[in-house]
């Protein structure tokens, strides 16, 4: 069923993208989530925030694979997901950045955003060690998605620069071009603020808000800063001690008393 919703500022919501049913993750003897449930719809900005140690990024890995729950279901699009590898996550359409910038340090910006596109290609070693039909189609269109993500992310003056050469908010600028370059549906990022400047932070807010409004991505997000958080997100989810505390509008969240209480540093029992 159709269930659209049209924000404040116009975008539209709409039908359940991913739903997490009773997660519940453990290491050993840490519950690091504990039977959370919520969604995550069409073209929304999603927030996933807590204190230090929640089980925000667990709960990011849940979705993008790299963590299988020892409880709960994933259902994607209406269908609960199978057991994946995080490539297969990939291949849906789930693309995510790392808290800590993974990018390689000595290649170009040009060629880390390229190997975002690894995923997408399809023709075979073979094809493409020889140039062949397949593999010089799919060259140019990876070309093409590449430039259009570089020239949307304003980083045309660097494409050739080494990563490594990079000042700290440029180089997650990359990371998150890399990651759009697989032209996800569901774009993740983990912390995409964190260690920025104000100045940083307000740049990477506005590339956030296009690549929604432009791209229509559906994006979910960990941050640490609120005035970011509650600027930027349709529905945020509250994490703490890895149960979810709040979920909400980030008006209903501010003033939800569990919340505040976590924020200050009240004990739950
Ligand atoms: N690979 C792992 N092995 C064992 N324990 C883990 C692992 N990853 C996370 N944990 C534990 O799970 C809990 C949740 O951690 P997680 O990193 O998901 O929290 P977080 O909310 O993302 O924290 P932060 O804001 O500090 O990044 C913590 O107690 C952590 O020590």
């Amino acid at each position: 069923m159709l269930d659209t919703t049209t924000t404040p500022d116009g975008r539209t919501i709409g039908d359940t993208v991913l739903d997490l049913r009773n997660i519940t993750l453990r290491f050993g003897g840490v519950e690091a989530i504990k039977d959370i449930s919520f969604d995550i719809r069409e073209g929304e900005i999603r927030a996933i925030i807590g204190p230090n140690g929640a089980g925000k990024s667990s709960m990011l890995n849940v979705i993008s694979g790299f963590y299988v729950p020892q409880e709960g279901e994933v259902w994607f699009r209406g269908a609960p997901r199978p057991q994946m590898k995080p490539y297969q996550v990939a291949r849906q359409g789930i693309a995510r950045t790392f808290q800590n910038i993974a990018l390689f340090e000595g290649m170009s910006v040009l060629d880390n955003v390229m190997t975002g596109r690894l995923n997408a290609m399809k023709a075979n070693i073979f094809q493409q060690a020889f140039w062949w039909g397949k593999a010089s189609k799919e060259e140019e269109a990876n070309r093409e998605s590449v430039e259009r993500v570089i020239d949307f992310l304003e980083i045309q003056h660097i494409r050739k620069t080494p990563v490594g050469r990079l000042p700290y908010g440029l180089k997650k600028r990359v990371e998150l071009a890399r990651a759009l370059a697989a032209e996800p549906s569901l774009l993740l990022l983990d912390e995409p603020m964190a260690g920025m400047n104000v100045e940083e932070k307000e740049d990477m807010s506005r590339f956030i808000l296009d690549v929604n409004d432009e791209f229509g991505t559906t994006i979910a997000l960990i941050e640490h800063d609120m005035g970011v958080v509650m600027d930027l997100s349709d529905r945020v989810v509250v994490m703490d001690y890895g149960r979810k505390i709040g979920d909400g509008t980030p008006a209903e969240v501010r003033s939800n008393q569990d919340v505040i209480d976590a924020y200050l540093g009240v004990s739950h029992d």
